[in-house]
């Protein structure tokens, strides 16, 4: 397929996604499985088409004054691709697959100034959360968003258990891997332009033989945060896939007892076979029965919560859920996180360490969530992070990255990772 057909099969994909209300991957699947002629090339131009323009939704949509998928799609084309209007013309002649030609009106989307527009569309966030956001931020508010509508770059964790960095980058070589900035076992790969394939490291035989995890830097940082030592006794509460679990055991030296639990089996479920590939030999996984944790009331060194969340802080990989969010999924997530760091403090023996980590940006589900955690559990303090920083990360903290209330946040804006927030709590 050309561009032109490849601009009109998004295009498809978006209506697909607006009308019948589906998430992205579901579309780009079924776009797929209904045109088999196209290639694993014209599907990654397709996905990346489509994903361009959910990152950008409220900018392109100004620019081509409309929301609509076609608007979207041109939009994407000729103000993130670098296509020109005669460009496109001339293309879409020669193409029988192509979208109906540009009006003058959409030719003029090409070079629209967003001088005038309002913050929120610059910012590309979703207005209801303006405030929120100009509070977690300030003036930076709007190059957050900027930066949190680019496309993410690969991440992997180099797993200690087996491999150091230097052996993945080389098993690796093919697709340019370099040394993440911050974290210390963080491999990376940026995002390339316009129809780039994301590297397929999954087929790999080091991520086979447990070399390497495909991780964004942001979740090795603060799992590296949470400080855990060979020795410790940790829970790791939400454990889920156990992107988490597997990242504490190798700073662990599989030294230790990490108990991996989650309340829902199917996300649980893959974490037995992560385990295995990682070498991991100190984790035990509880599934979730009644009383699963009974046992290690009062007990732990470290409680993980890697708490269930809005997740802002993956918009660029997840751009649909930015405009799918509402105020009562806000309201629902910041009621599961309260219990849980309620639940998480029984576990600890005195002197452990409550770790509570979110992958959002919002200061509802982050300082806001602690402060009020703090105020209703006597006996509990903040780490400082600064310190709890320079210990596991062997670097100064970069400036501008501690919350008011004691926390840190990274964000794409910040890091170059995705948003994720972690405080460190000790019990008296
Ligand atoms: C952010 S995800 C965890 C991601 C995982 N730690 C990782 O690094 O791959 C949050 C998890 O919390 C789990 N969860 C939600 N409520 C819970 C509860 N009350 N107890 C334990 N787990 C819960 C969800 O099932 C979900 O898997």
């Amino acid at each position: 397929m050309r561009l032109p057909g490849r601009l009109a099969a998004a295009i498809e994909v978006l209506a697909d996604v607006k009308q019948r209300k589906r998430p992205v991957s579901e579309a780009l699947k079924s776009w797929g499985l209904n045109n088999r002629f196209a290639g694993a090339g014209d599907r990654a131009a397709i996905g990346n088409l489509v994903y361009d323009a959910l990152r950008r939704r409220a900018s392109h949509a100004f620019a081509m004054g409309s929301d609509s998928p076609r608007a979207l799609v041109l939009g994407v084309a000729m103000r993130d691709w670098g296509e020109t209007p005669a460009a496109l013309d001339a293309a879409f002649a020669e193409d029988n697959h192509a979208p109906a030609a540009l009006s003058p009106e959409e030719a003029a989307g090409a070079t629209a100034d967003l001088g005038g527009a309002s913050p929120v569309v610059q910012s590309d966030f979703p207005d209801w959360l303006a405030p929120s956001l100009q509070r977690a931020f300030g003036a930076d508010w709007v190059a957050e968003g900027q930066a949190m509508a680019g496309r993410p770059s690969l991440d992997l964790r180099a797993n200690a258990l087996k491999a150091a960095p230097e052996k993945v980058m080389k098993s690796l070589a093919r697709f340019s891997p370099q040394p993440a900035a911050i974290a210390p076992f963080g491999v990376t790969m940026p995002a390339g332009p316009r129809d780039a394939r994301t590297p397929n490291v999954t087929t790999d035989e080091g991520y086979l033989k447990g070399w390497f995890e495909v991780q964004d830097q942001g979740s090795q940082i603060v799992a590296a945060l949470a400080g855990a030592r060979e020795g410790d006794q940790v829970l790791d509460l939400c454990a889920g896939a156990g992107g988490k679990t597997l990242a504490l055991a190798a700073t662990m030296g599989n030294k230790g007892q990490i108990f991996a639990y989650d309340s829902d089996r199917s996300r649980l479920a893959p974490i037995y076979d992560r385990l295995k590939r990682n070498g991991v030999r100190n984790a035990q996984v509880r599934a979730p029965h009644p009383g699963a944790l009974d046992d290690l009331v009062g007990k732990l060194d470290r409680v993980v919560v890697d708490a269930p969340c809005t997740g802002t802080g993956t918009w660029r990989r997840r751009p649909d859920t930015k405009w799918k969010l509402t105020p009562e999924l806000l309201a629902q997530r910041q009621a599961e996180q309260a219990a849980l760091l309620v639940e998480a403090a029984r576990y600890l023996k005195s002197g452990g360490t409550l770790v509570y980590i979110t992958c959002s940006i919002l200061p509802e589900e982050n300082d806001d969530q602690v402060a009020a955690f703090l105020a209703s559990t006597p006996g509990f303090s903040s780490v400082d992070i600064t310190s709890a920083w320079r210990q596991a990360l062997i670097t100064e903290i970069p400036p501008g990255l501690a919350t008011p209330g004691g926390g840190i946040c990274l964000t794409p804006h910040r890091t170059g990772t995705d948003g994720f927030y972690c405080h460190l709590l000790r019990k008296a």
